[in-house]
């Protein structure tokens, strides 16, 4: 179980920005630029829950304070009860994540690359030869497991990706827009792999601005707007609350019930 509680992140403004005098976003205060302000959620095993907010809501933001690469202003970030925050390396075990800047080596094949990051993560012999070709099989990466990185598709080196942020058996796996510039096959490959891990009992966050990708995977969803929380449920507490049983419309109704609040 990871549980979020009133996070926030800001940026200070860089020199240029503080002499503009006109503010064009209402995040802006204080030589900072506020990110996240306040966003709370959690997530159970073998949940999923999806993300979701208009863009530059704070959606990345916080997933990078998640994935520990941020640290946050405030708030707490607790796996199974262990504070990430103070504990940056316990959280790195105990969570994978892939982001659109996830990286991987050119010059390495795919099969290679996914080895060296389970090595990183102590796997080794029998145990990362047989999670290797579990993952492999799992994301239907066989045909291409032998080229180098430098040389794939995007939805091939998303795949890579993916695998790369799950060799390591993590209890937590955070996908920042998965499906992102993928084809309908790459993108159902990656659903159905989404629905083993949560067969597996994993937690897993992924954000995304499709919400039929929402309506066939989702547990529960969490909704931020200008860096605040303002929804945290299930699709079925979502519908209600956004007085629609179609995702979008219930989607757009809420944000619009905030603007005129
Ligand atoms: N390092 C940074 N310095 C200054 N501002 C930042 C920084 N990182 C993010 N921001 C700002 O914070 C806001 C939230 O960005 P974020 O990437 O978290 O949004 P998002 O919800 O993921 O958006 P999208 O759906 O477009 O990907 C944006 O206005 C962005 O410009």
């Amino acid at each position: 179980m990871i549980t979020v509680n009133t996070l926030a992140k800001r940026f200070k403004l860089n020199k240029e920005h503080k002499k503009q005098k006109q503010r064009t976003d209402v995040r802006e205060h204080d030589g900072h630029f506020h990110s996240v302000k306040d966003v709370s959620f959690q997530c159970g095993y073998g949940e999923v829950l999806g993300l979701l907010g208009p863009n530059g809501a704070g959606k990345t933001t916080t997933l990078r304070m998640l994935s520990t690469a941020l640290t946050p202003d405030k708030g707490e970030i607790a796996i199974d009860g262990i504070d990430i925050i103070k504990y940056p390396l316990k959280g790195r075990k105990a969570i994978g994540f892939l982001s659109g800047t996830t990286g991987l080596y050119g010059r390495l094949t795919a099969r290679e690359n996914i080895e060296y990051f389970g090595k990183l993560h102590g796997l080794k012999g029998n145990v990362l030869k047989q999670k290797c070709e579990a993952l492999f099989t799992m994301l239907d990466m066989t045909s291409f497991l032998d080229k180098r990185a430098e040389h794939l598709s995007t939805g091939m080196k998303q795949k890579t990706n993916i695998a790369r942020a799950v060799v390591h058996n993590p209890k937590v796996v955070i996908l920042d827009e998965p499906t992102t510039g993928l084809d309908i096959m790459t993108t159902q490959t990656v659903i159905a792999f989404i629905r083993t891990l949560k067969k597996q009992g994993t937690s897993v966050i992924f954000s995304t601005h499709h919400l039929d990708e929402v309506a066939l995977l989702c547990d529960k969803l969490a909704v931020i707007d200008n860096g605040v929380s303002c929804f945290d449920g299930t699709v079925d507490e979502f519908k209600l609350r956004g007085e629609s049983n179609e995702l979008n419309q219930a989607f757009l109704n809420l944000l619009d019930e905030r603007r005129h609040v």
